[in-house]
């Protein structure tokens, strides 16, 4: 598994409003749209392409295009549904795929409520996109999802993620895929509460409101 922690100043400011519990859901929205797409940029460093023939207005060469299958963009619902704009943005040819998965907060543990994903995911390289990784449990649920429709090609973009929950990645997927993780930050640990500390909250109910 590699871990990309996206180091640049504009992240890390926008990190910091997003964390502030006085910015309101409106700015929540807008900055997580914004970050999602600096993340994006990183997340898709090692996608794959390949040569193209195009013709310039002054003679023809071989440029790069995006390998197909198209990769698949799948948003962790709910809060993962606030990234998605920002990465579709940047890969307008991706397919949506899309998992509803709550966590129980008494068990913490992972429950799905919704899964629409393409039988077969071989040879395409999926996306899993979701603000935050804090026991790992809902991303390792996610990562099994579409390990057993033959996906071997998987990157999670995340927003905050906990020690806990990179560690739990790495022992739970281990070589069965090649994982990439990229984050804005690793906070420090988890609260008796399984939340992100620092954090930034419930990631969910500051984009869409408590339900
Ligand atoms: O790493 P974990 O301990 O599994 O926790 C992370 C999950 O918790 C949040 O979703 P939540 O369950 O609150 O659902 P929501 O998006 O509907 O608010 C978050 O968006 C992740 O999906
Ligand atoms: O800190 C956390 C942990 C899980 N889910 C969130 O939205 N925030
Ligand atoms: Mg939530």
């Amino acid at each position: 598994m590699r871990l990309h922690v996206v180091d640049h100043p504009l992240v890390a400011h926008k990190l910091t409003v997003l964390r502030d519990e006085t910015t309101d859901s409106p700015t929540f929205r807008l900055l997580v749209d914004e970050l999602v797409t600096l993340l994006a940029y990183e997340a898709t460093r090692e996608i794959a392409t390949e040569p193209h023939e195009v013709k310039t207005p002054v003679t023809t060469m071989t440029g790069t295009r995006l390998a197909s299958p198209p990769p698949l963009v799948v948003p962790i619902l709910r809060a993962g549904l606030g990234m998605l704009d920002g990465m579709s943005r940047l890969l307008p040819t991706a397919e949506v795929g899309f998992l509803g998965l709550v966590r129980d907060e008494e068990t913490f543990k992972a429950v799905t409520y919704a899964n629409r994903l393409p039988d077969d995911l071989t040879g395409r390289h999926v996306f899993l996109i979701d603000p935050m990784l804090a026991t790992g449990g809902t991303l390792v649920a996610a990562i099994d999802y579409v390990l057993e429709r033959g996906a071997r090609e998987v990157t999670a973009v995340c927003l905050l993620a906990a020690p806990e929950g990179i560690a739990l990645l790495e022992e739970h997927v281990g070589d069965r895929a090649n994982l990439s993780v990229v984050v804005a930050a690793v906070d420090e640990r988890l609260n008796e509460k399984a939340y992100i500390v620092p954090g930034l909250g419930d990631a969910g109910d500051r984009l869409y409101g408590i339900v």
